[in-house]
Order: structure tokens, then sequence, then C-alpha cells
């Protein structure tokens, strides 16, 4: 019976096979290989046939035939889509989807379908490395989105999304924020007799100085040009004030020609201010007339915001 059928799934675009019934053999040995099995194993049929189905499985695939397979086979008479491993005659793992169903007349064979997966197994992959890409891809932009360039601190943008959602958690547990705003004196002598790298450097090694000093939970970044502000969660007016003062002395280790590097910081405090004034924009704007203060009183001293 089914040698006259062998013709005909000689034509067919999938491996068909025919093991022996369960209750025998387990399922397991070969009665029959149509052409495409020959071909997609690189074992011809006359090989295949008294082989035993698991033979030709990877080990994994071995232990999912037996565990899930098999039993499913058995219970539901049936089992559709499942992935295996097959091993190729040069022992190469060759993926397949396979389809099967237990023949329950007088034969007693379970007839296999086993579509070969391995283009589609390729697809998944490339599939799966272009989005790794894409993902790395939209980090590095993102991460260019949010950060100053030169000092690797996060910019105005940033800067002010983060002061955000710190303001409005401070709002929740009735806690003090303080806003520092920080300008180099002077800056443009030093461009004009160091040069315009050598500035740089400067911004990033005062940069250096904020990021180290200041606490994991503080917001540090570049509002522009020679002009930081710093969001400092969880901390008063006194506070905020001891740490200016810390800053004065560690930017006064930064030198140029011999001369330590001096800023002018102004400083306010949400405590201080009614609560419909605890957004980052009047913060800042008060910072920056206090840092401001701080330069007509004749620069490297901080200012607090009345
Ligand atoms: N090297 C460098 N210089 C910058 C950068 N951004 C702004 N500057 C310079 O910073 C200087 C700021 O000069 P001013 O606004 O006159 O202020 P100042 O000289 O610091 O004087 P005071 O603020 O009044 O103490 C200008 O010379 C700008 O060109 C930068 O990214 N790199």
């Amino acid at each position: 019976m089914l040698q006259d059928r062998q013709w005909m799934l000689d034509e067919f675009p999938c491996a068909c096979l025919v093991t022996d019934s369960p209750d025998r053999q387990g399922g397991r040995e070969l009665r029959y290989a149509n052409a495409y099995a020959e071909k997609l194993l690189g074992i011809s049929r006359e090989a295949l046939i008294g082989r035993k189905l698991t033979d030709l499985l990877s080990p994994a695939s071995n232990i999912m035939f037996d565990t899930y397979l098999l039993p499913l086979l058995l219970h539901e008479g049936k089992c559709e889509e499942v992935m295996l491993d097959l091993r190729g005659a040069d022992g190469q793992a060759i993926p397949v989807v396979l389809n099967a169903v237990l023949n329950g007349g007088k034969e007693g064979h379970i007839y296999w379908s086993l579509f070969n997966a391995t283009r589609r197994n390729q697809l998944d992959q490339e599939l799966i490395q272009a989005r790794r890409q894409l993902e790395a891809h939209s980090e590095k932009l993102y991460h260019l989105s949010v950060t100053d360039e030169l000092t690797g601190l996060v910019n105005r943008r940033q800067l002010k999304r983060r002061a955000e959602q710190l303001l409005s958690q401070a709002k929740r547990s009735n806690s003090p924020v303080s806003v520092v705003v920080l300008d180099i004196d002077n800056f443009k002598q030093v461009n004009d007799t160091e040069g315009h790298l050598a500035g740089d450097e400067i911004l990033k090694r005062l940069a250096d100085v904020l990021r180290e000093h200041a606490r994991e939970s503080d917001v540090v970044g570049r509002y522009g040009g020679e002009e930081f502000s710093l969001v400092l969660p969880d901390t008063n007016e006194s506070e905020a004030l001891a740490f200016a003062r810390r800053l004065h002395d560690l930017i006064g280790t930064i030198l140029v020609r011999g001369k330590p590097l001096t800023v002018s910081i102004g400083l306010v405090t949400s405590a201080s201010l009614m609560q419909d004034m605890h957004d980052y924009e009047t913060l800042f704007e008060l910072a920056d007339r206090a840092m401001y203060e701080a330069k007509a009183a004749g620069r490297n001293g901080t200012q607090v915001s009345c």
C-alpha cells in the first residue's frame, strides 16, 4: 500500500516519513521515506528504512521527542508545528517544523511531515540581529539627545526634565530641593589668552569636579556656555550653601596660568518659596539672578536668592 503511494509522495515539498505503530516501536522505526527526506538528510532511502527516527534527531530534540511529542501524539492522535532539529549525514543540525498524525487503522503507522525551517531560522536570526542593532542605535541616539557633547553632563533639556521629576517627588514627600547655578568668572579671558581648546579643557575639568562631588541623587548639567546647574534633592538652604562653599574650594584646584579658577554661584531652596513656585524654571531664574548678584559683588562667591 505504501509503495503504491510512493511516486506521489516523492513530489511533495517536505520530508514525508512513516514509522511503525507506536505500541510496538514507540513510533521510532522508519518504514518509509520520500525523495525530499533523502535530500534533506543526505541519506539514501535504503539506508533510512529500518533506522530509528530518534537516531536522526539532535540530543535536545530526542528529549523533546520522548517527553513531549510522543506522549502528545499518543494522547491527541496528532501533533502540529513542533520545532525540532534533525541531524544530517555529516552531523549538521537541520531545523524542521514537524507535523504528525497517528493512523489508527490496521497498519498502525505514524505519518510524519517535516518542513525545512533553515530559511525561517535564518530570517529569525536576521530579525533578532536587526532588532538588537536598532535598540543599540536608538539607545545611542537617546544618549546623544540628553547629553552635553563636550562635558558628558546632561544637557539643558534633560536637566529640566530630571529637575521636574525631582521636584514633583519632593512635593509629595514635602522635602526641600535646592537649585544651584554656577558660572565661570572671566571665562572670556581664559579663551582669549589660552585659546578655545584650552577653554574646552577647563570646562571638562570643571564638569568632572561637579560630577565627582555631587551625590548620586543630584542632577548635574551644563546649562550652556560656561554656565552649569545642579539640582539637589533633600537639601535645605544651609546644606546647599555648605556644598557651594566646598565647590569654590574644589574648583580652585583647577589652575589657569598658575591661578585658581573661580566661579560665581547663585542658589535657591524650594522650601523658602510658596508651593506654586516649585517649578524648575522659576527656581532656575531665581538662582540665576542670585548668581549675577554674586558676579556684581565681585565674583568668586555665592549668593542665596531671597
Ligand atoms: N572654550 C569654550 N568657550 C566657551 C564655550 N561656550 C562659551 N564659551 C565662552 O565663554 C565666554 C563667556 O564670556 P562672557 O559671557 O563675557 O563671560 P565671562 O568672560 O565669563 O565673564 P563673567 O561671566 O562676567 O565673569 C565666551 O568667551 C564664550 O566664547 C565652550 O563650549 N568652549
